[in-house]
């Protein structure tokens, strides 16, 4: 292949930016990163992702691929050589897809109600997001990994949550030890066997401190 031109705009804490970081590293890309401040954000950032104007954006050779699941199932297309990402049959890839959207879409929503609500919302969201997690380990069952013996779409769509964990088992007053343990060893084993995820995935007590200090709520 010719050389190419890789940018990722991130930001460090970002889960969607983590989902893409760990997609480069499975494929062993190099690229640039450079870190937007989202309450100033670079002239940079709003061309290159004028609709949204939200990181992450991956740019290849010029031209802007934006929302991180496109991002990452354009890095499985164009790096096709080496660690594929996806299950090659259509039913699995879609089921992967699903599961991801619905992380995407569920988790990160409500997970972020439990450091930015109070009372009955807190509490609904407190509920509401012990029951996905659940869901989750009910897909992951007794595997190793969701689509079985090795690390996928899945995996790399769910892990940059476990570096919020600690916000989460704070602000939601949970003991996810105890609560949802088949997860946590499965989270564990990411880190312990993909450099990939080792490499990308903030410290959690980090996170924390983050967190703690941009969203302190009383
Ligand atoms: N659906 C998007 C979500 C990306 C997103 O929410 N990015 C946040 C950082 S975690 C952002 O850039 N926020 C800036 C803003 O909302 O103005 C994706 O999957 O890439």
């Amino acid at each position: 292949m010719a050389k190419q031109e890789i940018i990722l705009l991130d930001v460090w804490a970002s889960m969607y930016s983590m989902k893409v970081k760990i997609a480069l590293a499975e494929k062993g890309i190099p690229y640039e990163c450079k870190c937007e401040d989202l309450n100033n954000k670079s002239q940079f950032l709003l061309d290159m992702n004028p609709v949204y104007k939200k990181v992450p954006v991956l740019i290849h050779n010029g031209k802007p691929i934006c929302e991180s699941s496109i991002i990452v199932e354009y890095i499985d297309e164009v790096w096709n050589d080496k660690a594929p990402l996806f299950p090659s049959d259509p039913c699995g890839k879609a089921h992967a897809r699903f599961w991801a959207d619905f992380i995407n879409k569920k988790l990160y929503q409500i997970g972020r109600k439990l450091y930015t609500t109070k009372g009955e919302e807190h509490e609904a969201a407190r509920i509401e997001f012990m029951d996905c997690l659940k869901l989750l380990e009910g897909e992951l069952g007794d595997k190793p990994y969701f689509a079985g013996e090795s690390f996928g779409y899945l995996d790399l769509s769910l892990i940059p949550f476990y570096s919020w964990f600690q916000v989460y088992e704070t602000y939601g007053n949970y003991n996810f030890d105890y609560e949802c343990a088949k997860l946590i060893a499965w989270a564990k084993r990411c880190i312990q066997n993909k450099v990939s995820v080792a490499s990308t995935l903030p410290d959690l007590p980090k996170v924390f401190a983050y967190v703690q200090q941009e969203y302190y709520i009383g």
